[in-house]
């Protein structure tokens, strides 16, 4: 329910941002937290805090020429939002993928205020991408395509101004690409100015493995509040890209068992546990399809129709994309004995399913928290650049513990002062959307 100061906030949001479901869905999760919190602080609503933070600083849409191995030329088209800047330079991710239009952005970009505020660290939001489908396309047309992206991006990014990064598509290769062409226009070594770089090019250690890593972090937090832990239990988690395999990784050396895992193709189950090396091999290296592990695989099972969420497990992880995960399929995870669930993807549970998750108290740690891991480690990397340092895997990996923990409990203290003890979605918003407030407050009317 909103907050009555916030029905006609939420209306004209939705006017001026019309088709954009996702950024309507994201927005509204957010007032729907803050309603208590404008009790407590009217000069947020005197100084129209709601109004500005929805709005982004700006938003950039641009045309993608390039041309494929065949010489046929394309035209996809590129965005990127400079959402919030008040605790730092934009900082979010691009995403590659056919479905990427400005309503999902502009989601993703809100999302990435309150998550990066959440850490503690300082980085505004921002978030890009472009409608260009990777699947199938060689090396040298991924290549040819991000010289094109970067060709006009280079404009508006920089280390002190806004910081790209990986998401869907988008993984080290692409970003070694962007950054060819970035120096290359403009005969600069501005390592600042991208994060998920190679460690040859300034990128810093536990980066791939943060998002995942750094979920399972949060996962477990939320089990100890409960005086439990991942030992001995069963896990699903979805998608089998960067998050998801990385987040089986620490499950698996936290005691859990991931059992399924997915991509758009199917999903696989493996009773024994997944096989990391193996799923490495198809997905990192070979980038096939998943019912290629269970082909290699003795024992596992390729389910090519119906939904990952049907096997049962005790901890649930959706790490593909936004609203993967329906009201029924929480219905099903809850009946079948799931206690915790952690989103490694934003936004993958729908408004139902959170509804559903919180109802049945299962412990639901939502995407700007759980996964905040990923872009906390790519800060890391913004502070080693800074400094020309490089860390090693144990010190950053413990640095990116500390953060885990800080943010779990930052969620969890936030959900009790404002008497609504373990609903962390409540927690994550309105600490998260208090910072930013606060900043902006002081930094005048922008
Ligand atoms: N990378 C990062 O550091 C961070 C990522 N995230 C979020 O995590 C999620 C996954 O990102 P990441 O692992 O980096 O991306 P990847 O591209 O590495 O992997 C994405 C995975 O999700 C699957 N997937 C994507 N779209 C769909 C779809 N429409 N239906 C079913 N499966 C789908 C893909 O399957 P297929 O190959 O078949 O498309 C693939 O297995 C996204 O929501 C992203 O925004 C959040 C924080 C940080
Ligand atoms: O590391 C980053 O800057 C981006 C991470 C990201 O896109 C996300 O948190 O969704």
């Amino acid at each position: 329910m909103l907050h009555a100061q916030l029905e006609p906030i939420y209306d004209d949001i939705v006017q001026r941002n019309r088709g954009e479901s996702e950024f309507h869905q994201a927005v509204r999760e957010v007032l729907e937290s803050v309603g208590p919190v404008l009790v407590k602080h009217p000069e947020y609503a005197e100084q129209k805090v709601i109004e500005r933070i929805c709005e982004p600083e700006r938003f950039i849409v641009f045309r993608v020429p390039w041309e494929d191995d065949r010489g046929e030329v394309h035209i996809n088209r590129g965005f990127r939002v400079e959402f919030n800047s008040a605790l730092g330079p934009y900082k979010g991710g691009l995403r590659f993928h056919p479905s990427v239009y400005q309503g999902i952005v502009k989601f993703l970009g809100f999302e990435q205020i309150f998550k990066n505020a959440l850490t503690g660290l300082p980085i505004g939001g921002g978030k890009g991408g472009a409608d260009f489908d990777p699947k199938g396309r060689s090396d040298r047309e991924i290549m040819r395509f991000c010289q094109s992206f970067m060709t006009e991006l280079y404009r508006h990014v920089g280390e002190h101004t806004d910081v790209p990064a990986g998401d869907i598509g988008v993984g080290g290769r692409e970003i070694g690409y962007l950054f060819g062409q970035y120096k290359r226009i403009t005969n600069r070594y501005e390592s600042g100015v991208l994060t998920g770089k190679h460690l040859s090019l300034g990128g810093a250690r536990v980066r791939t493995e943060a998002t995942g890593y750094g979920c399972a972090y949060f996962v477990d937090e939320m089990l100890a509040a409960r005086g439990e832990s991942f030992e001995g239990k069963q896990v699903v988690v979805s998608g089998s890209g960067n998050v998801a395999i990385y987040s089986i990784e620490k499950v698996h050396q936290l005691g859990g068992t991931v059992v399924a895992c997915s991509d758009s193709s199917g999903y696989v189950y493996d009773e024994n546990g997944i096989d990391l090396d193996l799923l490495k091999q198809v997905k990192e290296v070979e980038r096939e399809r998943i019912g290629v592990y269970a082909d290699r695989r003795g024992g596992a099972k390729y389910v090519q129709d119906g939904s990952v969420w049907d096997v049962p497990c005790q901890v649930a992880m959706p790490s593909a994309t936004q609203n993967e995960l329906t009201g029924d399929d929480a219905a099903t995870l809850i009946r079948n004995g799931c206690t915790a669930v952690g989103e490694g993807a934003n936004m993958p549970a729908t408004p139902q399913a959170i509804r559903a998750f919180l109802d049945a108290e299962v412990a639901f740690g939502p995407g700007k928290a759980a996964n905040a891991g990923g872009v906390a480690t790519s800060a890391l990397e913004m502070q080693q650049n800074a400094s020309r340092d490089s860390w090693s895997f144990e010190f950053t990996e413990q640095r990116l513990e500390a953060i885990m923990k800080d943010v779990h409990a930052r969620c969890f203290a936030t959900a009790e002062e404002y008497g609504m003890p373990g609903n962390y979605v409540a927690g994550a918003n309105i600490a998260g959307f208090t910072a930013v407030a606060d900043a902006m407050l002081r930094l005048g009317l922008v």
